[in-house]
């Protein structure tokens, strides 16, 4: 039974239908939304891509990535066949300009069997250097004027610089209105993303220690353990730090330091996370070798299977000078945060799929326990587990029962309650609010360009000079020994979260 207002009647156009995003995220997601009654009654999804696919084998394909992706398979009775009829496949090349009409023809034809205009949505799931020209093409088409029902979603990383995210900034908003544009950052969606502001803001407890006083260091990891995934057309161009660090993990960083916010208006939050990204310290080209690490993954086994080495992969360069890892040091040049570094890390076919921040405290000012109490003092951590896991962890010294004086680290754990299950999926989230019209998690035009701002000296740095150790890293591992040595020569080490226990 349905309790909730659905969205208006809509038709999504996917540019990239027949890409891994739709496969792996868009699809599942949208199946969910549908199993859970949030999609219109009246809606529409249609996959775009130059590859061949009849309507029928197209829909195979995807069942594929629900049954394989999605956290509810497709064997929910009889519901697969009924979303799957609202699926289509348009093979079209964003480059051939004539084509663009059978957008318009395919609106026109579903006004006229649903009786309404609905909802347009142009979903942009493609490479950043395809979206100037799609734009361009869907900014001069007559439906796009209607600024209350047509939408335009670009996936990050949105332009794959500073000039060129400026550039298509100035391209879009050109030819939609802002409130047309949707700079999509899927890290926005995830709940427990959306949670470090309510764990920070809804609580009095965390802001006193929240600073340089009281913080040691931060760290934010996003491994994964997956490799490219045939994916080369996209990430040739890309690399670790276009692809995870300008978006995802600088948004992570900007929710863990921004200052607080006095409303929940989404400029106002928007305020306070860009100002986090205008007091990074730039790093000076210089300084780059100091600061971040680069890496790529050689062939080797992982959890017991032979993998291929990335020069390897299909369509790769065989000398290809793309990084599939990256970790940097960042400092945040603002009264909170001086002198604390922020360490973060990124990387492919890494031991284990993991995504945390770690706030590490600093040391008790003294120690009054024999020195044999505790093998170290630096026991208090919070752990916010982002996924797979979704908890927040703090650690503490506790004593062991028993007549000695022995101290152990402990983990006070919170859990989201239910299964993974029953907690929507980021791109549910974002999808839903793409056909509501709301942008409150979504970028803003200058949040982008400051993003890119931070990483541009790095950028420019790993193109001019040739990495000359590639492969420095084997599969299932933490990634590249120079990584461990940029945190280790502070005195630390990358903190690998084990699961927690259940
Ligand atoms: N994969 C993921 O998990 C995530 C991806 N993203 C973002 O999504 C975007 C796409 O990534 P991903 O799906 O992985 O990349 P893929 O390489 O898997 O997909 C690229 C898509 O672009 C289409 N395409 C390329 N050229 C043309 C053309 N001339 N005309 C029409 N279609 C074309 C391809 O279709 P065809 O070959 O059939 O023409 C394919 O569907 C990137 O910006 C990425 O950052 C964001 C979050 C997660
Ligand atoms: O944006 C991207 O994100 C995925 C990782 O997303 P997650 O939600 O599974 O953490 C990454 O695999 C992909 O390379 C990148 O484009």
């Amino acid at each position: 039974m349905q309790h909730h207002k659905r969205p208006p009647a809509s038709i999504l156009f996917i540019f990239g239908g027949s890409g891994d995003l739709n496969y792996r995220k868009l699809t599942p997601a949208l199946y969910n939304l549908f199993l859970d009654e949030w999609m219109p009654e009246q809606f529409s999804i249609v996959g775009i891509g130059r590859t061949e696919y009849t309507a029928e084998a197209y829909r195979t394909h995807l069942l594929e990535g629900i049954q394989n992706f999605s956290r509810r398979k497709g064997e929910q009775n009889g519901h697969v066949k009924k979303f799957f009829e609202h699926v289509n496949y348009l093979q079209l090349d964003a480059g051939d300009v004539a084509s663009y009409a059978r957008i318009t023809e395919y609106v026109q034809a579903k006004e006229t069997e649903w009786g309404i205009h609905p909802n347009v949505i142009f979903y942009l799931a493609v490479a950043p250097q395809l979206v100037p020209s799609i734009a361009q093409e869907l900014g001069t088409l007559n439906l796009c004027k209607d600024k209350a029902t047509t939408r335009i979603v670009i996936e990050k990383p949105f332009g794959h610089d500073l000039a060129s995210a400026h550039e298509l900034n100035a391209l879009l908003t050109g030819l939609f209105a802002e409130e047309q544009i949707f700079r999509i950052d899927h890290y926005l969606g995830k709940e427990t993303v959306q949670n470090i502001l309510a764990l920070r803001f809804a609580n009095a407890l965390f802001e006193p220690v929240w600073n340089r006083h009281y913080i040691d260091h931060i760290q934010i990891t996003a491994a994964e353990s997956v490799g490219l995934e045939d994916r080369a057309g996209y990430y040739e161009h890309s690399g670790a730090l276009r692809d995870m660090v300008q978006n995802h993990i600088l948004q992570l960083m900007c929710m863990v330091a921004m200052e607080a916010p006095v409303s929940f208006d989404a400029n106002e939050i928007r305020n306070k996370k860009v100002d986090v990204l205008n007091a990074i310290r730039p790093i000076r080209r210089e300084d780059v070798h100091e600061s971040a690490v680069r890496g790529q993954y050689s062939a080797g086994w992982m959890k017991g299977k032979q993998v291929i080495g990335y020069r390897d992969e299909k369509n790769v360069a065989p000398e290809s000078k793309t990084e599939t890892y990256a970790a940097v040091k960042f400092y945040v040049d603002n009264w909170r945060w001086q002198g604390v570094p922020f360490y973060v890390r990124t990387g492919k076919l890494m031991h284990q799929k993991s995504t945390h921040v770690t706030i590490q405290f600093k040391d008790a000012p003294t120690f009054a326990f024999p020195s044999e109490a505790a093998e170290s003092w630096r026991s208090n951590r919070l752990t916010i587990s982002i996924q797979p896991e979704m908890d927040i962890r703090i650690r503490f010294q506790a004593k062991r029962p028993g007549q000695t004086m022995t101290l152990d680290p402990v983990n006070m754990t919170f859990n989201y309650e239910g299964s993974d299950d029953h907690t929507p999926e980021a791109y549910e989230t974002l999808l839903l609010d793409v056909m509501e019209g709301d942008a409150t998690l979504f970028m803003r035009a200058d949040q982008v360009e400051a993003a890119w701002k931070v990483i541009m000296p790095i950028l420019e740095t790993w193109e001019t000079r040739q990495p000359q150790d590639f492969p420095n890293y084997n599969p299932d591992s933490w990634g590249p020994e120079d990584a461990d040595a940029l945190i280790a020569k502070d005195g630390h080490a990358w903190i690998n979260l084990p699961p927690e226990k259940k």
